[in-house]
């Protein structure tokens, strides 16, 4: 009988998107997956939590993980790194459970070329003004990343045609039913596949 590994579902956007306001309203919704937390070097914002928002690590620490071969993927962005913790993904994916990574362009095409079998999913926004908006009424930046910020997004946005869904932002509760209806989409068809080959074997063993 075939194995049935986990799904792995990477949710990209540019900064502001609301990639961390879907997944959190998806998270409440679908208790089956699990988030990845990742470790980053950028400092900790108000009300973020080590260990909950990121694995907040030096430099010196991060440089560590890539040389043991330790980050699934990793890139800089704007001006700090954040990447996935390998061993997490890989013992969930083994033991069946669904993941989730939310993370940006570079590093999911990292992982789009080590897992292709991944699920890849873009957020976009209603308008770059709307993105505009988003991150400066967060309040978390200053000026000047917002502007790297939005510079970012708009190499970002060309990339989305290599992704296998695109779900624009517009209404929080609009984005999520999407995002929930891609998760259940993609069950349904590793389901199918798994019952297919199971029958198959069935036939060769007979
Ligand atoms: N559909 C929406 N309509 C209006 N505001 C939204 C919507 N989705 C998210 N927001 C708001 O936009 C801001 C940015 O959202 P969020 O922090 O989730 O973005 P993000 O893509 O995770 O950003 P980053 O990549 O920088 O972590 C937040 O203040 C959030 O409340
Ligand atoms: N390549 C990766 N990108 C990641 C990871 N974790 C988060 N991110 C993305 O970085 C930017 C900036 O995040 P912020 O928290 O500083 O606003 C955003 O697009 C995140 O999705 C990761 O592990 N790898």
């Amino acid at each position: 009988m075939i194995e049935e590994k986990g799904i792995l579902f990477v949710l990209s956007g540019p900064s502001g998107v609301g990639k961390g306001t879907v997944r959190k309203a998806l998270f409440e919704q679908d208790t089956n997956l699990q988030y990845s937390i990742s470790m980053t070097t950028r400092n900790i914002r108000e009300g973020e939590k080590d260990g909950v928002d990121y694995f907040y690590r030096t430099h010196e620490e991060f440089k560590e993980m890539i040389d043991t071969n330790s980050l699934l993927e990793y890139a800089e962005y704007v001006g700090n790194f954040y990447g996935t913790p390998r061993q997490y993904v890989e013992e969930m994916i083994e033991a069946g459970h669904d993941v989730f990574l939310e993370i940006e362009v570079q590093g999911a095409m990292q992982v789009k070329k080590n897992f292709p079998q991944g699920v890849f999913v873009f957020l976009i926004p209603p308008s770059l003004e709307e993105l505009k908006n988003r991150i400066q009424d967060r309040g978390t930046e200053t000026e000047d990343l917002i502007a790297s910020r939005l510079q970012e997004a708009r190499k970002e946005i060309e990339m989305m045609e290599a992704y296998d869904y695109v779900v624009v932002n517009d209404s929080i509760d609009n984005a999520v039913q999407k995002v929930q209806a891609i998760v259940q989409s993609e069950h349904c068809k590793k389901e199918r596949v798994a019952k297919q080959y199971n029958k198959a074997l069935l036939e060769v063993e007979k």
